[in-house]
């Protein structure tokens, strides 16, 4: 073993002893001057250390300089050292430099094992869903301890796993004042739209939803009771039936499934929300009635969906029963018996005995059969809420129909605007499911809020996504709530032909007598605008009643009133649905009204707004005068100069001026609400108590 003193080493490398001293002291050397005595395997390390530190041509020089020095055992420990050189890359990081602590090597190792320098906090982070505490340290740059001591100071005990909300994200990356921004796919938020890939192998028959719609009291109710309680029952002894909006039947071991809520009211406010359930329409007349408004209105209803109709011809125990009659009436609406050439089935029954009802289900199954109605089983859920409703123990319970997929408990999923995870599911006879099937009508809990009727729903894959496509789906109704609506209206009718968003023109007709009716539609079916048709989708005799808007709602439609006006609800539906109707008293305004809308013609001056409405309580017979109304104002005021209209029954009896309108004995200039008054109508007499004034000035608008 060779040993050499320290400035002998300094100086054959031709550095100062200190230097050296100060190598040797970091490689944790028991040195103490320049004299101490150093072997060879001290000389090693420092010769290993300065040959890493130094250029490799310095190392060459110093292996010239050490063989020159002729020392035998310098090459045997050079082989390792300029092995280690090899194999380790020049930042070094052998045992060596581990070790290493010298000044330069501080230099080195600072460079490689100091952490990074914390990077910029992001001007804004994008995610989708929801993150997990890591995740969000990881946008923010930060470590995610820090963001669980943040979480811990807000009260939130929280681990690198935890999902954090949108709240929760936004409030924490509120605080290093980044922004947020939630990513959506728009695909994923119109899952109306949302179609998955069908596997046409997967494909198969699925049971018929039928709803029943008919006029009042032809017996809606008792045929869907006597199918219910013959049918239900059958092998499932012991079920209790429970109301949830629809049931399912079995008959030749097929099923059926009947939507319970009777009546084309249900059936089209589905509709204007843009669900279609229905696959069969089972219109009840009864045999001893006839065809009534009610009947109407159900064809009108049913057609407009494109729904196929199957007529139950009830009450056929009836004495003055007359099925015939009910087969003539229906020609006149296109439903032509099989037996006469038509093609619509006609089974006559009596919902009170249940006579025909086996038939009328077999119809219903042939109906069904050439309508090919399949499903895919295998595909996720998706469907359309029958009814919901808060329960006090459950939360939002909502009733879906499973119309393609299958629902399982536990599937994450999304209905209307709310979202959750199906926590339980009872199906029409309370009893608990774990899976259902296309058609199946079943009860949910689980949802964070109440849908609506009609409202679609789709599961998801996972809990993230239902959630985050929910609460797009509810901040994007928000926002459609309060931006204006797209329905069609006179007004813009043009430009959205222009646009070509209108190909058919949707009307329905409201008068106060058939022959108006007939007019007004043979009138309007000759308009002749280029690309452009006129569809009269529904008439009727009498006022506008809240199913006629409801009908318009759902088909896009504008509803002219011919001497008749809307009813109070009617009124109110058709301001929260958008609704255009048109009033008027001369047919051929209202023809002149549409053709110059669709040509974009429309006379742009002048719109009626009515000004208040009088009730009628009393009336007084004056010679001379003619007949005093003594009225009530009922709402906003009637003035002397108004134009008036007399309402009665929903139907306009007359139009016209007021001749005197007086307070107590003298004349007033204008009467306000909560006042009694005295009207006399110019050149009519025949108000009645009851009857209700509408008054009107015509006021200039600015068209857009
Ligand atoms: N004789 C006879 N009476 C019937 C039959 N079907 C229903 N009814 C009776 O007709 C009346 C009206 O029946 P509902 O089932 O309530 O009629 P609906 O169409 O549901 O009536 P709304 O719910 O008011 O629209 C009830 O008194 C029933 O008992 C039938 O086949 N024969």
């Amino acid at each position: 073993m060779k040993k050499m003193r320290i400035y002998e080493y300094a100086k054959e490398k031709n550095v100062s002893s200190k230097e050296v001293i100060d190598k040797l002291k970091s490689l944790n050397m028991d040195v103490t001057n320049h004299m101490s005595v150093i072997d060879d395997k001290m000389v090693a390390l420092l010769d290993g250390d300065s040959k890493q530190k130094k250029p490799a041509t310095d190392a060459s020089k110093d292996n010239k300089a050490q063989n020159r020095t002729n020392k035998p055992n310098q090459s045997n420990n050079q082989a390792p050292q300029n092995r280690n050189q090899k194999n380790k890359p020049k930042q070094g990081k052998g045992p060596q430099n581990r070790s290493n602590k010298g000044p330069n090597k501080r230099n080195q190792t600072q460079q490689n094992h100091t952490p990074p320098k914390p990077k910029p906090l992001p001007e804004k982070i994008t995610y989708s869903g929801s993150l997990t505490v890591g995740e969000l340290a990881k946008l923010l740059h930060k470590e995610p301890s820090e963001l669980i001591k943040k979480l811990m100071f807000l009260g939130v005990m929280s681990t690198i796993n935890q999902e954090l909300d949108k709240d929760t994200i936004e409030l924490i990356a509120g605080d290093y004042g980044v922004e947020v921004e939630e990513e959506i796919i728009i695909d994923e938020i119109d899952f109306e739209e949302y179609v998955e890939v069908v596997n046409e192998e997967n494909l198969a028959e699925r049971p018929p939803v039928v709803t029943i719609m008919g006029h009042v009291d032809h017996g809606k109710t008792t045929l869907l009771d006597s199918i219910r309680q013959t049918k239900v029952t059958e092998g499932e002894a012991g079920g209790i039936t429970q109301h949830i909006g629809a049931y399912q039947i079995e008959t030749d071991g097929k099923k059926i499934t009947f939507l319970d809520t009777p009546g084309h009211a249900a059936f089209t406010t589905m509709r204007a929300r843009g669900a279609q359930v229905t696959d069969i329409t089972i219109l009840v007349v009864a045999a001893d009635d006839g065809v009534m408004p009610q009947t109407k209105e159900a064809i009108s209803h049913a057609k407009a969906a494109g729904v196929p109709i199957i007529v139950a011809v009830n009450k056929i125990d009836k004495e003055a029963a007359n099925p015939d009659r009910v087969m003539q009436e229906l020609t006149e609406f296109e439903l032509v018996p099989e037996a006469w050439g038509g093609d619509t089935i006609f089974v006559n029954v009596s919902a009170l005995s249940g006579t025909g009802i086996d038939e009328l289900l077999e119809m219903v199954l042939l109906v069904s059969e050439v309508a090919e109605l399949k499903a895919d089983p295998t595909l996720k859920a998706k469907g359309t809420v029958i009814e919901a409703e808060l329960d006090k123990g459950r939360g939002a319970v909502a009733t879906l129909l499973v119309q393609n997929g299958s629902l399982n408990v536990g599937d994450p999923i999304v209905v209307g605007s709310s979202f959750g995870r199906v926590r339980a599911m009872v199906n029409d006879l309370g009893r608990r499911v774990k899976r259902v099937g296309p058609s199946t009508p079943v009860e949910i809990t689980g949802l964070n809020d109440v849908p609506l009727a009609g409202d679609q729903f789709q599961v998801f894959a996972d809990e993230k996504k239902a959630r985050q496509i929910g609460e797009a789906r509810s901040s994007r109704q928000r926002e459609e709530n309060r931006s204006e609506n797209s329905r069609v209206s006179l007004d813009d009718l043009f430009n959205q032909i222009q646009q070509g968003d209108v190909k058919d023109i949707n009307i329905i007709i409201k008068a106060d007598v058939q022959g108006s009716v007939e007019a007004m539609r043979g009138s309007l079916e000759k308009i002749d605008v280029a690309g452009v048709k006129v569809n009269i989708i529904h008439t009727g005799v009498g006022a506008i009643t809240e199913s006629d808007i409801i009908l318009a709602s759902a088909s896009n439609a504008i509803v002219i009133g011919f001497s008749v006006r809307p009813d109070v609800n009617a009124k109110r539906v058709a301001e929260s649905e958008k609704v255009d109707i048109r009033l008027h008293r001369v047919i051929y305004n209202a023809i002149d009204e549409i053709e110059a809308a669709m040509k974009g013609m429309l006379d742009p001056e002048f719109e009626e707004k009515v000004i208040g409405q009088v009730e009628i309580r009393t009336t007084f017979k004056v010679s001379k005068i003619g007949t005093i109304a003594g009225s009530y104002v009922t709402e906003g005021k009637i003035s002397r100069d108004s134009t008036v209209r007399l309402i009665r029954d929903g139907v306009v009896i007359y139009e016209g001026a007021i001749n005197a309108l007086k307070r107590f004995k003298d004349d007033a200039k204008e009467v306000a609400a909560g006042y009694e008054c005295g009207i006399t109508l110019e050149n009519f007499n025949d108000v009645k108590e009851g009857d209700i004034i509408e008054a009107y000035i015509m006021e200039e608008i600015e068209r857009k």
